[in-house]
């Protein structure tokens, strides 16, 4: 948490650069490394998600080349949607620490606390799944409960109570539901969120910054993987991605 606050006061940025790469195995190494080296000026993280890289032969040894490839004082996000008993998170974390060398992971909380906790290692950043991007979670995420709120703030509370006690933990909640971003904001509102959904996807880059920012105008990272990875210049959507993003939010002390 500590090396994503330095990062995003330094660099002036909430960008996270997402790493979904496509194509065949000879051309996606030499792209994966052109977008991260034009990109990495504009990054407050990377978040290469790991079914990309599961999909390929070697793909591994691939993912692990990608992350030695991101400067070191940029962190790594590995988006694995991780979430088993704590014996086998454990071997989860074990994998995406100590193998891939991310400094954090997505987690799916719906097993609950145990699936999260092997995570939360001191200095790793845990992004717990509230409320996903995909138009389609609200079949379940967005389910009312009796006692008021939905089934997304369980996981928001969830998520608040386990960075109470362990720190560290964030959440994801997507950009294509701008009202549920302001309602997790209420519920959580020291946590910082990582935010899918802005390009490819949809999502409405203004209203989720209104909702979603702290008073500090910080605690989003705005995460874009396809509009990236298919742009002829990676480097230059990025930046105007970041000044877009500064634009509406007060700039960081
Ligand atoms: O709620 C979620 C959680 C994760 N993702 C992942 O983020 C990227 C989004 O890619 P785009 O090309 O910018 O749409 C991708 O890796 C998803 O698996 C998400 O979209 N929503």
């Amino acid at each position: 948490m500590e090396k994503l606050i330095q990062r995003t006061h330094l660099a002036q940025t909430l960008l996270c650069v997402g790493l979904d790469p496509i194509g065949d195995d000879a051309q996606v190494a030499r792209r994966l490394a052109e977008v991260i080296d034009q990109t990495a000026e504009y990054a407050a993280a990377f978040k290469p998600n790991l079914a990309f890289f599961l999909s390929r032969e070697n793909g591994v040894q691939l993912l692990r080349e990608t992350v030695r490839r991101i400067p070191g004082d940029i962190p790594v996000i590995l988006d694995g949607k991780f979430g088993d008993i704590a014996n086998t998170a454990d071997h989860y974390a074990r994998f995406a620490y100590d193998i891939v060398g991310a400094d954090g992971v997505t987690v799916n909380p719906y097993m609950g606390d145990d699936a999260i906790v092997p995570f939360a290692r001191p200095g790793k950043i845990v992004f717990v799944l509230a409320k996903t991007s995909n138009k389609p979670a609200h079949s379940l995420q967005d389910v009312a409960l009796t006692r008021g709120g939905y089934l997304s703030d369980c996981a928001a509370q969830v998520g608040r109570k386990l960075d109470e006690q362990h720190g560290g933990i964030g959440l994801v909640v997507g950009a294509t539901d701008a009202e549920a971003v302001g309602r997790l904001r209420s519920l959580s509102p020291d946590q910082w969120f990582l935010v899918p959904g802005v390009g490819a996807q949809g999502g409405d880059l203004a209203a989720t910054l209104r909702a979603g920012l702290r008073a500090d105008g910080s605690g989003l990272l705005i995460n874009t993987s396809r509009v990236l990875w298919q742009a002829a210049e990676a480097g230059a959507v990025a930046r105007q991605l970041v000044e877009q993003i500064n634009q509406l939010r007060p700039v960081l002390a």
